[in-house]
């Protein structure tokens, strides 16, 4: 399937009519599939983020790697959120990830900031920094940093487009996501050569790797490199649809919060990934509100959750394996 492109520069430079046209054509496209495709994109490099996630996941050891890891994978580290997973056999997901936030500083200062029982102390976490022995990681740090730097803008230019097209008052988004608790994943897909989950194989003999999901995010904004694997269910028809790879490029899927955010006008389209007995790379950052931000459809400003975001998303990820052990939180 191709996805309609969207030209980030000249949303940036065109004035006030490319704008106009842009946000009209993200609109049709959130609210037909859920899905687009972002090309010229200022600042954004494949070819050098694509080496410093090979560096990372394909040129340390899982042993090496896991130093920097979060307490749900090493009780001994007193980390919780942002850093190292690796990959837990046997389970439908089958992937390592190295992420990072919004956030920098040290893991100190940043215990002395927070109750340490508060879902803040968890979702504000500063990033885990890896610093391998007799190797620089600096390259590493900033490519990465820049990167965050560039999907954040790209999220920010689109909701612009939203709000544009959608006429909700941009400062009802800026100021939900203005500390935005946003995550940038570097994944790692190796094939599978585990006990394969029967749940994982298709009738056709294809094998998964990430089951089917909608994203909880507002937005998810992804670089698959030259990597194909990525399927999308048409919301209608319930086929389900390859994405195609272009390298440079953004595929942008609209998450659970956003549809939710819209009184359901924008699509959360359900997709997977599927394993093709070969490496694969991927870099997506998901878009998220701040971490005590209200949960509410802004067609209406009706609520949708009692608590706020923070306290929703923790609720949300201790369904899935990866996160089952995160503590409970109240506040
Ligand atoms: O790796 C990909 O291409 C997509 C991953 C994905 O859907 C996710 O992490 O939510
Ligand atoms: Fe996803």
């Amino acid at each position: 399937m191709k996805l309609v492109e969207i030209d980030i520069a000249d949303i940036l430079n065109g004035g006030e009519e490319r704008r106009e046209y842009w946000s009209a054509i993200v609109i049709e496209q959130f609210k037909e599939i859920g899905f687009l495709r972002c090309v010229n994109i200022p600042g954004h490099d494949d070819a050098e983020l694509l080496e410093k996630a090979n560096w990372f996941h394909l040129q340390h050891s899982e042993q090496e790697k896991m130093k920097y890891t979060t307490n749900r994978f090493d009780p001994s580290t007193p980390r919780l959120y942002r850093g190292y997973f690796p990959i837990i056999k046997n389970q439908g997901s089958h992937k390592e990830c190295f992420e990072i936030g919004d956030f920098e500083g040290t893991f100190e200062d940043h215990q002395a900031k927070y109750d340490t029982s508060s879902v803040a102390s968890l979702m504000l976490e500063p990033a885990q920094w890896p610093q391998f022995e007799k190797e620089s990681s600096q390259e590493f740090r900033k490519t990465v940093r820049a990167e965050y730097e560039v999907y954040h803008m790209v999220a920010r230019v689109l909701i612009e487009c939203i709000s544009k097209g959608l006429k909700i008052d941009i400062e009802e988004f800026r100021k939900r996501t203005d500390r935005t608790c946003a995550t940038f994943r570097l994944i790692h897909y190796p094939p599978r050569a585990d006990i394969i989950p029967e749940s994982c194989k298709l009738p056709t003999g294809e094998i998964i790797s990430t089951p089917e999901h909608h994203d909880t995010s507002i937005l998810t904004v992804l670089e698959n490199f030259n990597y194909r694997g990525l399927q999308v269910q048409d919301p209608k028809t319930e086929k389900w649809f390859s994405i195609d790879t272009k390298p440079g490029s953004f595929v942008v899927n609209v998450g659970k919060i956003l549809e939710r955010m819209t009184g359901g006008q924008l699509r959360s389209t359900i997709h997977r990934v599927l394993d093709l007995g070969e490496e694969r790379i991927s870099a997506p950052f998901f878009y998220e509100p701040n971490v005590d931000a209200d949960l509410v459809d802004l067609t209406t400003m009706e609520k949708w959750s009692d608590v706020p975001y923070g306290l929703w998303m923790v609720q949300y990820v201790k369904k899935f394996v990866e996160y089952n052990s995160l503590p409970s939180y109240e506040k």
